[in-house]
């Protein structure tokens, strides 16, 4: 018998008989012999049409407020995921995120998570009740509600398998696993049977939104075994794991793309220390995110400083940005919110040389030019125009061999090995 937490998203939520096939699912799973905790997203569309109802009262909401008013689709598909439970002969409770104590910091709509009581939960469990928890959604010190940014459910989803030490952490959605790129977008993308912990925290830090960033985290730290599956089909799905020795003969594991940065830039910034703190210390005191930041070599004492931040902070970050250079000579800010980014990673990289270099030129041959690139030991990263955004991608498929069907799981791709093998990006 095994304590298993399965998380399901917006679409496999998004209508009652949707519903009533998630209460099939976890039945099935308790049925045969495990303990198991679900953890629901809001029904899909509900948490945007939520965000639409404060749009029409504000521009600025009180992200307290707001996150009271999100927070809310949540607990309408706990209510009804256990009533379903219900309804097809099981015992079911819900709970909401205060209510098994998921404490998180007071940043609203980004929340961290600090800890869980999982008492109530183990209580549950231990009277044969299939457990509902709200995802997304906590609570802080002081008893406010928070909420833990979009897609926040698979957080909730692998914390709470973290508190109670659950023995897998199950992640449905709408796709049957982790692919070498979105395959709503390039119909050539293949599913991965396994993906190193590592290489799943870059890809959904530079936008692959099947798990959220700290999914992934919460789940490397702990070591809780992740898979993504389809909530509509019985595929066997993707593994997150630890990284193994075989992981590293692939190239590049997958490719991702954001559209959701925009790009500011400072003119004529006075080459002299101090200048970048008096700007990024602000913008992080306002819990602005920052992403690539590229400064030049100066002239005449003068440089540009250009950064990328989450299009949902890029007013708020004009607004400081202009506030910080008040006392700094600038001679200009320009902004572009018509920018997408678009990555490559895989382990593989740190071992092999070109790879970046094989990149630009995939970009280069379908004539889309590059604002920003940044690197890391097992990714690389370039902005370009938005409207290149599928163009860059499929592009970038292609040239790393992604269209071809994977190597079964242990092999070497020989070839690639030999023709690369040498200095790192
Ligand atoms: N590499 C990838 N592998 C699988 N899905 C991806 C990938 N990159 C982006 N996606 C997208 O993530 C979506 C699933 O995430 P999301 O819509 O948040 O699901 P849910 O509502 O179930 O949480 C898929 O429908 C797919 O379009
Ligand atoms: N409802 C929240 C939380 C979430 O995780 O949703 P989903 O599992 O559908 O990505 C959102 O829309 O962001």
């Amino acid at each position: 018998m095994a304590l298993i937490v399965q998380k399901y998203g917006g679409t496999s939520v998004g209508d009652t008989e949707r519903m009533k096939n998630v209460a099939r699912r976890c039945l099935a799973a308790q049925q045969a012999g495990h303990d198991v905790v679900v953890v629901v997203s809001a029904m899909s569309g509900e948490t945007n049409r939520l965000l639409k109802l404060v749009a029409q009262i504000t521009d600025r909401p009180d992200e307290r407020e707001q996150d009271v008013v999100v927070a809310t689709g949540e607990q309408v598909s706990i209510g009804l995921v256990a009533m379903a439970i219900q309804a097809q002969g099981g015992k079911a409770t819900s709970f909401l995120g205060h209510q098994v104590r998921i404490v998180t910091d007071s940043t609203f709509s980004k929340a961290r998570i600090k800890s869980i009581d999982a008492q109530p939960i183990r209580q549950a469990l231990s009277k044969g009740h299939i457990v509902v928890v709200a995802g997304f959604q906590g609570v802080d010190e002081e008893g406010s509600v928070t909420t833990l940014g979009r897609g926040g459910s698979d957080t909730t989803a692998v914390a709470v398998a973290a508190a109670l030490s659950a023995d897998a952490c199950e992640i449905y959605t709408d796709v049957d696993g982790v692919y070498t790129t979105d395959p709503n977008m390039v119909p050539a993308a293949r599913k991965l049977e396994r993906i190193a912990y590592e290489e799943m925290l870059e890809l959904a830090s530079v936008g692959a939104k099947v798990l959220q960033i700290r999914s992934v985290e919460f789940a490397m730290k702990y070591k809780v075994p992740l898979w993504v599956k389809s909530s509509f089909t019985q595929d066997p799905g993707t593994l997150v794991c630890e990284e193994d020795k075989s992981m590293e003969d692939v190239l590049v594991r997958g490719v991702a793309y954001d559209r959701n940065e925009a790009k500011i830039t400072i003119c004529g910034v006075p080459d002299v220390p101090g200048v970048a703190a008096k700007i990024f210390g602000p913008l992080d005191e306002k819990h602005i995110v920052v992403d690539l930041i590229v400064q030049n070599q100066s002239r005449e004492g003068r440089t540009d400083l250009t950064f990328t931040v989450g299009k949902s902070d890029f007013l708020k970050a004009q607004e400081v940005v202009r506030e910080a250079v008040k006392d700094i000579p600038v001679s200009g800010i320009e902004t572009d919110d018509n920018v997408a980014k678009v990555s490559i990673v895989g382990v593989g990289m740190r071992n092999h040389s070109g790879v970046a270099a094989r990149m630009f030129t995939a970009l280069s041959a379908e004539g889309i030019n590059i604002q920003m690139i940044s690197t890391s030991e097992i990714k690389v990263s370039c902005v370009v125009h938005s409207k290149y955004t599928e163009l860059a991608v499929r592009a970038l498929h292609t040239a790393f061999g992604l269209d071809q069907p994977l190597p079964p799981e242990g092999a070497t791709t020989v070839s690639e090995t030999a023709a690369l093998k040498g200095e790192k990006v």
